[in-house]
């Protein structure tokens, strides 16, 4: 479970999220949309541990920068960050170690045949393209099984086989119960199995929908999107914003 509560986080004087406060339960997929600069990424790195900010952040009822929180806490990045020297299974190697998984290699090799990585063991990470980094930044963040995953724009840059793996592995791990957190812009492609989403704009929350929500009125996530980004933008131009 994610629990957010009035966190904000300026850059300088740049207020990037503006007293942010969601919760995502366990076995529910939410979204975070919203236009390029809205503070997406800013609350991802935020709940991962990775920024300093005002308000407080739990993973499971632990505070976010703790070893208990750190633990249960997956995070896949907006860009793949390999370790140059390792090549990418001994990625693998080493995160079943720092989490002594005992069944990391049985794991790594499930993970590694979805993604089509099996023949790409003995290579280094720069000798991958960025697809194929993304695959193994996935399959990193995914090893120890996180009870809460954080994924920032995951769907960029991969290919449909990717895609189609990566999307029916969401489904498997929130059934299992894991909460998960999701920016993207590719609406179109979590419309199948998405349970909340929030628009940004500006660092804060412009609107909130359930699935519930959204069937009963029969608006469509993308359509929702540009009314809500569209609505705001022009409320800033006719005050001079
Ligand atoms: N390290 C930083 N220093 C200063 N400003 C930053 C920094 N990182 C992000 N920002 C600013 O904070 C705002 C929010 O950025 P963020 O990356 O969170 O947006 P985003 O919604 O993820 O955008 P995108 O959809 O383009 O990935 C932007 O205006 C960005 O320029």
């Amino acid at each position: 479970m994610i629990e957010v509560r009035n966190v904000t986080k300026r850059y300088g004087k740049f207020l990037a999220n503006d007293n942010l406060s969601f919760t995502v339960n366990p076995g529910e997929i939410s979204i975070l949309a919203g236009p390029n600069g809205a503070g997406k990424s800013t609350i991802i790195k935020s709940i991962a541990g990775l920024l300093r900010f005002e308000g407080e952040i739990l993973i499971n009822g632990k505070r976010n920068k703790s070893v208990e929180a750190k633990k249960t806490l997956g995070y896949i990045p907006e860009f793949p960050a390999l370790y140059d020297m390792l090549t990418i299974w001994e990625h693998m190697e080493f995160i079943g170690r720092a989490y002594s998984l005992s069944d990391w290699k049985e794991r790594a090799e499930g993970l590694f045949d979805r993604f089509e990585l099996a023949d790409k063991k003995k290579k280094l990470g720069n000798e991958l393209s960025k697809g194929m980094q993304q695959k193994v930044s996935i399959c990193c963040g995914l090893l120890p099984n996180p009870q809460v995953l954080l994924f920032d724009e995951p769907l960029v840059g991969l290919d449909p086989h990717a895609i189609k793996e990566l999307k029916a592995l969401l489904v498997e791990i929130k059934r299992q119960g894991a909460a998960i957190l999701l920016s993207t812009h590719m609406l179109d492609s979590v419309s199948e199995f998405w349970d909340s989403t929030n628009i940004m704009m500006n660092g804060k929350f412009a609107a909130r929908r359930t699935r519930e929500e959204v069937a009963g009125s029969g608006e469509d996530l993308e359509k929702l999107f540009f009314e809500i980004t569209e609505s705001v933008k022009e409320k800033e131009n006719k005050v001079g914003v």
